[in-house]
């Protein structure tokens, strides 16, 4: 048989990899980090871009594009802006046989590219707001170690980079693309996510502060962060030098635009299959999905009549053409090589939300039996009502997918007051919410005292295994009340708020 085995539970990792290649969203390249995106999950990524680029279309932000290649003298334009990331940049140092004159950096991102042009197109605050986006790919070469979707050397993400008149609208703005991001997760994806802000120590260097939407792993117990916003302030148009004269007059001095960054990724398809897909294989949910619904015609046995199988056949295709009709990605599987519980398997490996068994007895009945992929639940549906209840059942299986997601990451999202309760609420597959003094030297302490097992022994800890220790995730904006003179969970300091801590990717 095709299917999977490995078990999730068991073999976590295995077990990602079989359902991404088995699934056939994915398969693996010949250079380390890099990876094919088969049309099952570049459907995904499809709609994402069509949900997001028109949700960002109705801001006012256009798309761009700008080349991917990056002078050296260009990158290192900022020296600290990119200081920690230098070692991450790959760099185009040959053509041919012939050694280039200067370096060529890919992007890693693109502030550096960009942002000279905003310089140059920035003259008068009537150019203001200047709001661009890219889809693009980036290059980042991590030498962490490599998983499909979550840390890949290129992947698919859009930047947005917008320039502002003033702070307040930039600001407004990096909360509305968050909650935007917030919708990909729970409308398209169904998962939930925290959003927060990060620590100075989490933050992007280059900005003033970073929201972030963060997600949970229920199988690792571990945050990965979802899609990030950035509030530059006017860090990079001073760096690169674009203001604009003061509409208040001459007399004024001249306004340093406010910008904002934001990007998210192709990492959301990991963290989508990582929550919803089981050890039968990939559970895609039904609004970003190739196919919503596959018909299989059953109970055609070598006794049927040519003219009971043919009617079967015909009657499958003629429901799989109506559901089409009524907006719903259908497809069929006719194939007269494979039997239907071959097809069942197949097209429970490739997370197709709903399957239709077609047969003898629906034929007689005028009905069709509908098969829910996330619990295996089976219904019958009058054919008269298909295109009424084919829709209602596909909506039902996102929310019950959101809802399970959610009841995982509420029930596993704690509250700590007390150090002595850190470190096995974290071993318990945790995120931890604690309430933090906001001291870097605490957040680093605390990472470094809870890489530990229940009894004290500490983790090993080496650069290739994913780190134990609880890092800081994000300062949730839906806080728990603090105490008045609450103390820190782990120094003792007065806490300033409730931070989330948690093992993450
Ligand atoms: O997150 C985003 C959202 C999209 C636009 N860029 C910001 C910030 C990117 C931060 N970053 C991340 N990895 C890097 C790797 C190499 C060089 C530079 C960088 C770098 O600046």
């Amino acid at each position: 048989l095709i299917g999977i085995t490995v078990d999730k539970a068991k073999d976590f990792p295995g077990w990602y990899q079989q359902i991404l290649t088995k699934g056939e969203m994915l398969d693996y390249y010949d250079v380390s980090g890099c990876y094919i995106l088969r049309p099952g999950s570049y459907f995904i990524w499809e709609q994402i871009q069509h949900w997001f680029d028109a949700k960002i279309k109705s801001l006012g932000v256009q798309n761009a594009y700008f080349p991917m290649f990056v002078s050296s003298r260009v990158l290192e334009r900022e020296k600290d802006h990119i200081e920690g990331f230098a070692p991450e940049v790959a760099w185009v140092t040959k053509a041919g046989s012939s050694e280039l004159e200067e370096p060529i950096a890919i992007r890693p991102t693109s502030e550096t590219v960009m942002y000279p042009y905003y310089a140059k197109w920035i003259q008068s605050y009537r150019d203001l707001p200047l709001k661009l986006n890219q889809w693009n790919s980036v290059v980042r070469w991590e030498f962490k170690h490599p998983q499909p979707f979550l840390r890949t050397r290129e992947f698919l993400w859009q930047e947005g980079h917008t320039a502002h008149l003033t702070s307040e609208e930039a600001q407004e703005e990096v909360l509305q693309i968050l909650d935007f991001y917030e919708g990909i997760y729970n409308e398209l994806l169904a998962v939930p996510v925290v959003k927060g802000k990060k620590t100075e120590h989490e933050k992007f260097a280059g900005g003033v502060f970073t929201t972030t939407c963060e997600g949970y792993i229920p199988q690792t117990g571990r945050g990965i962060q979802g899609a990030t916003s950035h509030f530059l302030g006017q860090n990079f148009s001073k760096m690169f030098n674009f203001s604009v004269e003061n509409p208040l007059g001459s007399e004024h001095p001249k306004i340093f635009a406010y910008q904002n960054s934001w990007g998210l990724s192709t990492r959301v398809i990991g963290v989508m299959v990582m929550i919803h897909s089981d050890n039968k294989g990939l559970v895609v949910p039904p609004r970003v999905s190739q196919y919503q619904a596959v018909i299989v015609p059953v109970g055609i046995t070598s006794k049927t009549s040519d003219e009971n199988r043919a009617k079967i056949n015909k009657t499958a295709q003629h429901i799989e053409s109506r559901l089409i009709k009524a907006g719903i990605r259908a497809t069929g599987d006719y194939r007269d090589n494979y039997n239907p519980g071959w097809k069942f398997a197949n097209w429970e490996l490739k997370g197709v939300p709903l399957r239709l068994e077609f047969g003898p007895k629906d034929l007689s009945e005028g009905q069709v039996t509908v098969v829910k992929r996330n619990d295996s639940k089976r219904m019958t549906v009058k054919l008269d009502e298909l295109e009424a209840r084919i829709p209602e059942i596909l909506e039902d299986i996102h929310e019950e997918l959101f809802v399970a997601a959610k009841q995982k990451f509420d029930s596993h999202r704690v509250i700590v007051d007390e150090w002595k309760d850190f470190v096995h609420a974290l071993n318990q597959k945790n995120v931890i919410l604690s309430p933090w003094c906001g001291v870097e030297e605490c957040e680093e302490d605390i990472k470094n005292s809870s890489a530990q097992k229940d009894d004290g022994e500490e983790f090993e800890q080496d650069e290739k295994s994913p780190s134990m220790g609880a890092k800081s995730l994000c300062i949730p904006f839906d806080q728990p009340e603090l105490k008045p003179n609450q103390k820190c969970v782990k120094c003792h300091r007065k806490a300033v708020n409730y931070c989330m801590f948690g093992r993450s990717y």
